[in-house]
């Protein structure tokens, strides 16, 4: 191991115990020798005045962030090093940024330095047609075509999609509660989420709620349990240079079969309105509006004007309708997951909801309005985002060199809110380990920087699916309580476990059991 660890620079929380020798030994051996500018790109100082870990060469904090997944490092990183902590991720430099007035700084007042993402090395080309990794002006036009998918006003009219796969939420959890009163509530959620987003944005009735089983799901759950630590995704992550290569023969870490099928989906979806001259209030329909035909479809770094002239290409419908479904499937799954467990293991705070869907609705199926309106869910569902915020990190890359609060941040270096972390620090959530809704009660949010709180992030280039995922999830929350009452199980693990092997999203590492009474 010495070959390869500079031993001036001690190993600090990073030094590695037996299982992080395998590890440190598996990825770094074969691949030692080969990339010495890596290597002292890792000893020069870009983050130099930053705290931090001292980089493992070559890997920075990969190993750790193998072991413990993005959440559980974050958690050490801030713990050690504050709220401006210098990391590498390979040999890629990353500022850890949970100062929420650097962030707000950042991620609003400065967005014109700071409104691109990093790229993705795995990425091929074709992913930065999509609006979560577009750049500059072409970012701005994919957003100025996407932002109206989820106006409250097209939420409204998308409400009775969302009742429909509600309905068949409360059918599902009949069926299995008859047949068994422990119910995984895992497969339940998951399909409710595919059928909401297939519904809503593109206007597909899937049924994967009756049959969790079917395609969409399969294919969803191959894009989405992309293992960060497999040595594909590792080889192409920290090897840019060898992209070339894996384009050569086609490799890629995602499965293509999976792509290829969302592909197809989504032409046969724009195929048949078409064809029966149809439309609808939704982001297929946003897209197939947008599309005049291929021209300028290899416009490179235009102005927004040349964009919106030109419309959207085939190439930006297919890949943003892909980071529509796993996105909307995905992210809103978990947050779902985690609610239902919170709602089972505290019974005072689920009186407390039924208390409020009782006087507020009664046994009825809830309307557009009155889901918004219900304060008390909405304080639950927001601290369950607090605890479990289904994407643990979000960054940014500064366009210029930039000074914030005293830090320079260089040119081209990726920044990046650990989210999680941040929503655990204990200077700006007190007892961070204990739920408690009452946090964010009008009076106590008052209080607090909002820039403190980011489960969809914040800025101009917030989640485009915010409201969405309130709607859905609150939807579904307020149906499951009008018809049952949930309680832990012998099998609910207290508390509940988190997944560290699925990168940058939260997820619970076991199923998630509870037992569900009729009400
Ligand atoms: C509970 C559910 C969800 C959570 C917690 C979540 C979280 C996030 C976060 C943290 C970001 C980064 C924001 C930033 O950097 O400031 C983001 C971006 C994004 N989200 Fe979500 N999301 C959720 C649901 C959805 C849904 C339902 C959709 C679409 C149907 C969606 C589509 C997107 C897209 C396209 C972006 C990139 C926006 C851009 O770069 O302009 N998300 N989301």
């Amino acid at each position: 191991m010495r070959l390869f660890v500079d031993t001036r620079y001690p190993l600090d929380i990073l030094s590695l115990d037996n299982d992080d020798n395998d590890l440190f030994n598996l990825i770094a051996q074969p691949i030692s020798y080969i990339n010495k500018a890596s290597y002292s790109a890792c000893k020069t100082s870009v983050l130099r005045g930053f705290p931090g870990p001292r980089p493992i060469p070559f890997l920075g904090i990969l190993p750790q962030m193998i072991k413990k997944g993005f959440h559980g490092l974050d958690i050490e990183l801030v713990k050690k090093y504050g709220s401006v902590v210098g990391t590498y991720v390979g040999h890629f430099p990353s500022i850890l940024i949970s100062d929420p007035d650097m962030i707000k700084e950042i991620w609003v007042k400065d967005f014109k330095h700071f409104s691109d993402r990093p790229e993705l090395a795995y990425a091929g080309e074709m992913a930065y047609s999509a609006v979560t990794l577009a750049k500059g002006e072409h970012w701005k036009f994919l957003r100025h075509v996407f932002s109206p998918s989820f106006s409250p006003a097209k939420l409204k009219q998308m409400f009775s999609s969302i009742e429909d796969c509600s309905d068949q939420l409360i059918s599902q959890m009949k069926k299995q509660s008859q047949r068994n009163k422990h119910v995984n509530m895992e497969q339940i959620c998951q399909g409710f989420s595919m059928d909401v987003i297939c519904g809503t944005a593109f206007g597909l009735k899937v049924d994967s709620q009756e049959n969790p089983n079917n395609e969409f799901i399969k294919m969803a759950k191959e894009m989405t349990s992309l293992k960060f630590s497999s040595p594909l995704f590792l080889l192409q992550a920290f090897f840019p240079e060898l992209l070339h290569v894996f384009s050569r023969f086609e490799i890629r870490p995602f499965p293509s079969e999976a792509i290829d099928f969302f592909m197809d989906i989504t032409k046969t979806a724009i195929q048949k309105r078409k064809d029966n001259n149809m439309t609808r209030p939704d982001f297929l329909q946003l897209m197939i509006n947008n599309y005049k035909g291929e021209r300028d479809a290899d416009i490179k770094n235009g102005s927004l004007e040349m964009y919106k002239q030109r419309g959207i290409t085939e190439t930006e419908i297919l890949a943003n309708s892909l980071i529509f479904f796993l996105d909307g499937y995905d992210t809103t799954a978990s947050g779902l997951i985690f609610s239902i467990y919170r709602m089972a293991v505290h019974q005072d705070y689920q009186e407390r909801l039924f208390k409020e869907i009782d006087h507020e609705i009664g046994k009825d199926s809830p309307r557009y309005e009155q889901i918004l309106k219900l304060p008390y869910l909405d304080m639950f569902f927001c601290e369950v985002m607090r605890m479990y915020p289904p994407s643990t990190r979000t960054n940014r890359k500064t366009m210029k060199s930039v000074t914030v609060n005293g830090y320079r941040i260089p040119d081209g270096v990726e920044v990046t809110v650990p989210i999680y972390a941040m929503h655990y620090d204990p200077e700006l959530w007190p007892e961070p380990e204990s739920f408690n809704p009452e946090r964010f009660s009008a009076v106590n949010k008052e209080k607090r920087n909002p820039y403190s709180y980011m489960p969809f992030g914040h800025g101009p280039r917030n989640c485009i699916g915010m409201r969405l995922a309130h709607l859905e999830t609150k939807m579904a929350m307020v149906r499951i309580l009008q018809h049952f009452r949930l309680k832990p199980t012998p099998d609910t693990k207290i508390p509940i476990e988190l997944d560290n092997t699925s990168g940058g999203i939260l997820r619970p590492k076991n199923p998630v059991y509870v037992m569900i009474e009729p009400r």
